[in-house]
């Protein structure tokens, strides 16, 4: 189980980004995040991964996997859960890229450090793993360099790699926000398979992701969980400001083409 207890995070300049933020994440389970641009939704999952950067740090509360405070744990050891226990989608795929290195390269070393894989099995793997979210022109895919694919293609590299690794836990940063629908709907399949796998916590705008693959939404404002429940709760009896537009704003619409409007 992966659970945050009363997790705050502050920014270098003593602003808060997270206050107080207590749930639990089993394994098995899929748990959404919803709520306004700046919210702290992305500066959650950081905090989890252990990737907020030297302008915020975690001021109090723990972050703890199965049991364990990550806190207490070195860089390295950090570093080694990254991947196979905690598998990270990021907002802007690009981030997750080194530009200068073929993604074939990034996806076989990715698989050969984290797996132990020789170099046929790591390759082996990625052609799999690519054709499973459609990237069926493989060789090109994997003699591309990151900015020869778009924002879309590499979010669902990014999947491919996730997808290789299995992950005890997927943070998933809007990973169908650069997506068509066939290829948003083919991602959020993938992850709903590997849901017997991994826990998700997945950040989405998108109504229809959401209500698809999690149980529970959270809304975050102001770096706060303001409220919670399954999507249908949230969209028919909202209780907070903006979870009564956010319903407002998609109710109207047909269910297969909810999306996200900005208020
Ligand atoms: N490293 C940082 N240092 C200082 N402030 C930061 C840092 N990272 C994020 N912030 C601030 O924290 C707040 C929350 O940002 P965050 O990216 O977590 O929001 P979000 O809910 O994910 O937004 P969006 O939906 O637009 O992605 C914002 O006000 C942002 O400017």
């Amino acid at each position: 189980m992966l659970e945050i207890k009363n997790l705050s995070v502050e920014s270098k300049k003593h602003i808060n980004l997270l206050n107080d933020i207590s749930f639990s994440l089993q394994y098995g389970e899929s748990i959404g995040l919803t709520g306004q641009s700046g919210a702290g939704k992305t500066t959650l999952i950081k905090a989890v991964m252990g990737i907020l950067g030297k302008t915020c740090r975690v001021k109090e509360g723990d972050i703890l996997l199965d049991g364990l405070g990550l806190a207490a744990l070195s860089s390295s050891q950090r570093r080694d859960l990254c991947g196979t226990t905690l598998g990270y989608i990021p907002q802007n795929p690009m981030t997750a890229f080194d530009r200068r290195i073929k993604i074939g390269k990034q996806i076989i070393e990715t698989f050969r450090l984290r797996l132990r894989l020789s170099k046929e099995e790591a390759y082996h793997l990625a052609v799999e793993k690519l054709q499973m979210v459609n990237l069926v022109d493989t060789s090109r895919v994997m003699e591309s360099y990151p900015l020869q694919l778009s924002g879309g293609m590499l979010q669902r590299v990014s999947m491919a790699i996730l997808l290789g690794l299995k992950p005890k836990y997927i943070l998933a940063d809007e990973p169908t926000s650069a997506l068509d629908e066939d290829n948003r709907d083919m991602i959020l399949d993938l992850l709903m398979n590997q849901m017997n796998d991994s826990g998700i916590l997945m950040i989405s705008h998108d109504v229809f992701a959401l209500e698809s693959l999690c149980e529970m939404i959270l809304v975050m404002e102001r770096g706060r969980i303001i409220e919670g429940g399954p999507m249908e709760k949230l969209l028919l009896l909202p209780k907070q400001e903006w979870t009564k537009k956010f319903s407002a704003a998609n109710i109207k619409l047909d269910r297969r083409k909810w999306e996200w409007m900005e208020y």
